[in-house]
Parts: structure tokens; sequence; C-alpha cells
């Protein structure tokens, strides 16, 4: 497989570059899910353009664990990657856009490359990573995305966009994890531990 893999931050490419064999290329896409897609669908295109097509995509940047499901310093991988805010808000809650009849806010990672990541990883939580536009940072939203995503393990800002523009290839999301979803507090964040376990993780896409 000619995997692409990419990550949101240059420091989160630099730590995954630590990790990876020179077969592979890492680049980083940008912040959020629309920078994250068109980053993406970018280096796709232009590799097929060239001749040398990317035949999987994964991304690999930190993010937040869900309490009681992944540790700070743990890593995460998405079975599914999820946009939590994509969709409607109504008098009687979040409507999804599935729930819309307008698309999907769900990508389905794929099941040889999460197997191949497991085997490597297999300390990793296994669930559904969430994308939002917005950091979690209260308990109350917390508390309504856990009720609405009870596998949910990890949430990030970029891996339903990076899935959509997989557009159908093998995709794989991994997070490791910097701080805890909840009441915002940036003096809890393990960023430093986060990008060490992106060096480790890394390792692991060697087999793919
Ligand atoms: O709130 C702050 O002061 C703050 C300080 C440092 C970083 C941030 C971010 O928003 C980083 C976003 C960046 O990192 C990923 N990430 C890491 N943790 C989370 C999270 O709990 N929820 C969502 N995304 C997270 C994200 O994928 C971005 O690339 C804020």
């Amino acid at each position: 497989m000619t995997l692409l893999v990419v990550t949101a931050v240059q420091p989160e490419a630099d730590a995954v570059r630590a990790g990876l064999d020179d077969r592979l290329t890492v680049t980083a896409v940008g912040v959020g899910p629309a920078a994250a897609a068109a980053g993406t669908a970018r280096l796709l295109a232009l590799a097929e353009a060239g001749g040398r097509p990317y035949t999987g995509v994964v991304f690999l940047g930190i993010g937040g664990g869900f309490a009681g499901r992944v540790e700070i310093g743990g890593i995460a991988i998405a079975t599914r990657s999820i946009a939590a805010d994509l969709g409607a808000e109504s008098p009687d809650g979040f409507l999804p856009i599935d729930e819309l009849g307008f698309g999907t806010a769900r990508v389905d990672a794929d099941a040889g490359l999460v197997a191949t990541l497991r085997a490597a990883l297999p300390d990793a939580a296994l669930g559904t990573v969430l994308t939002v536009s917005t950091v979690t940072g209260t308990a109350a939203s917390t508390t309504k995305l856990t009720a609405r995503f009870p596998d949910a393990v990890a949430e990030g800002m970029e891996g339903y966009g990076v899935g959509c523009a997989a557009a159908g290839l093998p995709f794989a999301e991994v997070r490791t994890i910097s701080n805890v979803v909840g009441p915002r507090d940036r003096a809890a964040w393990r960023i430093p531990a986060a990008l060490a376990a992106l060096t480790k993780a890394a390792g692991a896409l060697g087999l793919a």
C-alpha cells in the first residue's frame, strides 16, 4: 500500500517523521476539517496526476481523550471518524446530517489498516474518534457528546475532513492523547507527551 500520511501541524509531522521509515512521506495539511480536507485532497490529486497515486490515507495527530477510555500519552485508533457538529440545531436537540438526508457525518476506517495498527499498537484504545470545529471545553458539552457517542474514545479537528478527501481510499485516523476532553484547562495539556507517542504510533505504519 502506498500510504499518504498527514498531520494537522508541522510539530506533529516532525514527530511522525521521526518514527517513519523512508518509504513514507508525511505532510502537515492544517488545523480543522476544511483545511485538512483541502490539503489532503490536493496531495492525492497531485500524486494521481503525476502517475504515482496513493492507495491509502492515514491521519496521525494529537487529540483529546474521553475520560475512562484513553489516558494522556495514550493512543486511540479510530474505527470511524464522525463530524460531531455536522447537522442542524433544533429545539429538540442536535439533528445530525445523517438524519437530515443530506449525506453522512461518518467515515469508516479501513478494516485492514485498523487491524495492522492494532497489531502494532496493542494497548491503543479502539472506537469512534469525533471531529469537531470547536475544541470541547465544558462539562455540559462533554456530557452531550458522550451521550450521543458512547463508544467515542477521542476528539480531534481533522479526521472526518481527511476521510472525506480519501474519497473511498483506505483511511485510518490515529490520535495520541494530549488532554482530557472536558472543561478547558490549558495547563493540563501534555503536548510533548502526545508528540512522543506520535513517534511511537508512526512506527506502526511501516507495517502497513
Ligand atoms: O485551548 C487552548 O488554549 C489550546 C491550547 C493548545 C492547543 C489547542 C488546540 O485547540 C489544539 C487543536 C489541535 O490539536 C488537536 N486537538 C488536541 N486536543 C484536542 C481536543 O481535545 N479536541 C479537539 N482537537 C484537539 C486538534 O486536532 C487540532 O489539530 C488549544
